[in-house]
């Protein structure tokens, strides 16, 4: 059984109910299927005890997993079927859907199956919920921001057939369309009794003058309606152009309406927006219409308010709960006979379920190759050209964040974690004139963290970045300094925090560390680096040779990084920690080595006693 539940939830978040005991929140999805005090245990719901029709073809080895419960067009399917394993199961319950989550990739949707919190927390290995559709409130948005999922929907792809079902329902309820068909099968041959009115020259109200309410005025001007509408948000100059008086207050605008409709999404401010009260300020002849969602019209006020005459009709496609609960207001609403009522078929067109098909099947084929997404609910939105120039430097940015938190907070060095701390990315070059370089900040944060976390392996995106850094104490400033002189690259990335500096360039494809804490460097941060902080003598690279040799330890490259004082490339700052060595006359240097093989604690230890060596660290980039 199918509930639409986030009309529940929102109520009990409002307004807590005295009887917790009601019909409506006792079948409650959420609570039926995860008491408050229950705790989920996945891997005692073993996959074999699901039982469930899966239409899909077998899986096979190693490609990544899209698991679609509901029906959606197959025309955005062909672009993912070459790529990926499409499962479609039929008839998933919520107990199916939290067994197998966990082996999923991405996860695409309409409005019946709803994503909870345990959910999300299941899907191990989920990149992304795709909602083929516009409506997110059966997805727990802010869980999915936490696991850093991606949520996209597809906000323009049915507007149009949820506007044309309003004005079939409209037109519908005008001239008794239904009535008349239900009278003619059953023998019947009622015209006097079935006399409806005519739209042409009447008062259509809207509330919600979003992308599904302004089509509607259209097609309302378009059918000789005067129309007028309240939303807070809409522009005067878009309202204008489309013949709608805009006005300010429920008030003024209720008892105009010969039609009134709703396109507003379930929030806070909409829930039971029309109830006893406002139905009370309405023409008796008045005709009200919902195909927004459930809950904006209070279903037990709409009810009465049929029953006593107080309003004259209803069109109905959404409702509290989906299908609706026996002998609720909101299933007696549907055998009114004052009502017509569809089963949530506002977006149910071939037109519309062939768009947000395609827009969403695209969205989840670009992310699952790592790209951006087109319409994420819970990313930031960044030009498909702007990323482009910023992805090698993605890469170099988790880099150096990874090489700080691993190279500084190395037992054998000082430094510590990165909990706490401020960091400032500065951006020189080219970058530094790229305004959006959120994705720079994300990989920042999953370069700290990677090899500090504890998440299981799921990744910091773009999405939860700030989340993560906020939660781990981490305080990261981007500056744009484009007024940089001498530049020797295209563009320079430099991550300060405390006295420690790294900074990093792009050449082509690759990735390069110039600069590491004094030293001036030339090294691609990859693989496996050991780092020695050394005095630059004679006989200093066949010691480590013989260490690492003697361990089975292939060195890849070496390289010598010199103070930057000595490189001629700039000095050091002011303040910057000297050497004991130095002061004797001794030369700091840093040798990095690219190394194939296990580098063990046995063998830090020996290259820790070697003669004329600091500090050793090795990193795993
Ligand atoms: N029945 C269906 O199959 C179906 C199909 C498509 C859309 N929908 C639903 O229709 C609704 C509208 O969709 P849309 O794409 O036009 O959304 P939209 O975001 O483009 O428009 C919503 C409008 O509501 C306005 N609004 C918000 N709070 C308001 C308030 N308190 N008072 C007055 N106006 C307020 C906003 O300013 C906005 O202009 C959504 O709930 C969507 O889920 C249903
Ligand atoms: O929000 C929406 O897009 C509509 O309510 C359509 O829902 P559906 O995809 O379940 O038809």
């Amino acid at each position: 059984m199918l509930w639409s539940c986030y009309y529940h939830q929102l109520r009990r978040a409002l307004q807590p109910p005295t009887d917790t005991t009601t019909r409506s929140s006792e079948n409650c999805y959420f609570r039926s299927y995860l008491p408050p005090s229950s705790t989920i245990n996945i891997h005692e719901m073993a996959p074999s005890a699901v039982s469930f029709e899966d239409s899909s073809s077998p899986s096979t080895p190693d490609r990544p997993k899209i698991l679609i419960p509901e029906k959606v067009s197959t025309d955005g399917l062909a672009l993912l079927s070459p790529h990926f394993d499409i499962h479609q199961p039929k008839g998933l319950s919520a107990a199916d859907l939290l067994a197998i989550i966990p082996s999923y990739h991405a996860l695409i949707i309409r409005s019946e199956t709803k994503v909870t919190a345990p959910v999300l927390a299941a899907a191990k290995k989920l990149k992304i919920v795709a909602r083929a559709g516009v409506g997110v409130d059966n997805v727990d948005v802010d869980a999915a921001t936490q696991y850093g999922i991606i949520v996209v929907n597809s906000p323009s792809g049915n507007i149009v057939a949820a506007a044309e079902h309003t004005i079939a329902l409209l037109m519908s309820v005008a001239r008794n369309v239904p009535a008349g068909d239900r009278s003619l099968r059953n023998g019947g041959w009622e015209r006097s009794k079935l006399v409806g009115t005519e739209v042409g020259g009447k008062t259509l109200c809207i509330i919600g003058l979003g992308k599904v309410g302004l089509k509607i005025a259209r097609m309302g001007v378009g059918l000789g309606m005067k129309v007028i509408a309240m939303d807070p948000y809409a522009s005067p100059e878009i309202a204008a152009s489309a013949s709608v008086t805009l006005v300010g207050t429920l008030s003024e605008l209720l008892p105009k309406a010969d039609f009134l409709t709703i396109h507003t999404p379930l929030i806070a401010s909409t829930l039971d927006m029309i109830s006893t009260k406002e139905f009370q300020s309405m023409k008796k002849t008045a005709k009200v219409l919902n195909v927004a969602r459930g809950g904006v019209y209070n279903e037990q006020a709409l009810l009465e308010a049929l029953d006593a005459g107080t309003i004259a009709g209803a069109g109905l496609d959404v409702f509290t709960s989906e299908p609706p609960v026996p002998d609720s207001a909101a299933s007696l609403l549907c055998r009114h006979a004052k009502v017509v009522a569809t089963p949530h078929l506002g977006a149910s067109t071939v037109e519309a379920q062939e768009n947000v098909s395609i827009d969403v099947c695209s969205q989840v084929l670009t992310i699952l190759h790592g790209g951006l997404p087109t319409a994420a609910v819970n990313a930031p939105l960044i030009l498909p050209e702007e990323y482009r120039k910023l992805q090698p430097f993605v890469k170099l940015v988790e880099k150096m964040g990874s090489l700080y938190t691993q190279h500084y907070s190395h037992p054998s060095t000082a430094g510590g974690s990165v909990g706490g701390k401020t960091f400032d990315l500065i951006y020189e070059g080219e970058l530094a004139g790229i305004s959006n370089t959120r994705p720079l900040f994300a990989a920042l944060v999953k370069g700290l963290t990677e090899s500090i976390s504890d998440s299981g392996g799921r990744d910091v995106n773009i999405v939860n970045a700030n989340l993560i850094a906020k939660q781990k104490g981490i305080r990261i400033n981007e500056t744009h300094n484009s007024a940089s002189q001498d530049l020797v690259y295209a563009s320079l990335v430099t991550l300060k925090a405390e006295e420690k500096t790294i900074s990093g360039y792009v050449s082509g494809k690759s990735i390069y560390i110039s600069r590491l804490d004094r030293f001036s460097a030339n090294f691609v941060p990859e693989g496996t680096l050991i780092v020695l902080h050394n005095y630059d003598e004679p006989g200093k690279i066949g010691g480590v040779g013989g260490i690492l040799g003697r361990h089975g330890i292939n060195v890849k490259f070496m390289t010598v990084a010199a103070l930057e004082s000595e490189s001629g490339s700039g000095s050091g700052t002011p303040g910057e920690r000297v050497g004991e060595g130095e002061e004797k006359g001794q030369h700091e240097a840093l040798m990095i080595l690219g190394v194939k093989g296990v580098v063990g604690k046995e063998v830090e230890r020996e290259l820790q006693m070697e003669e004329g060596i600091l500090e050793v660290s090795v990193v795993r980039l």
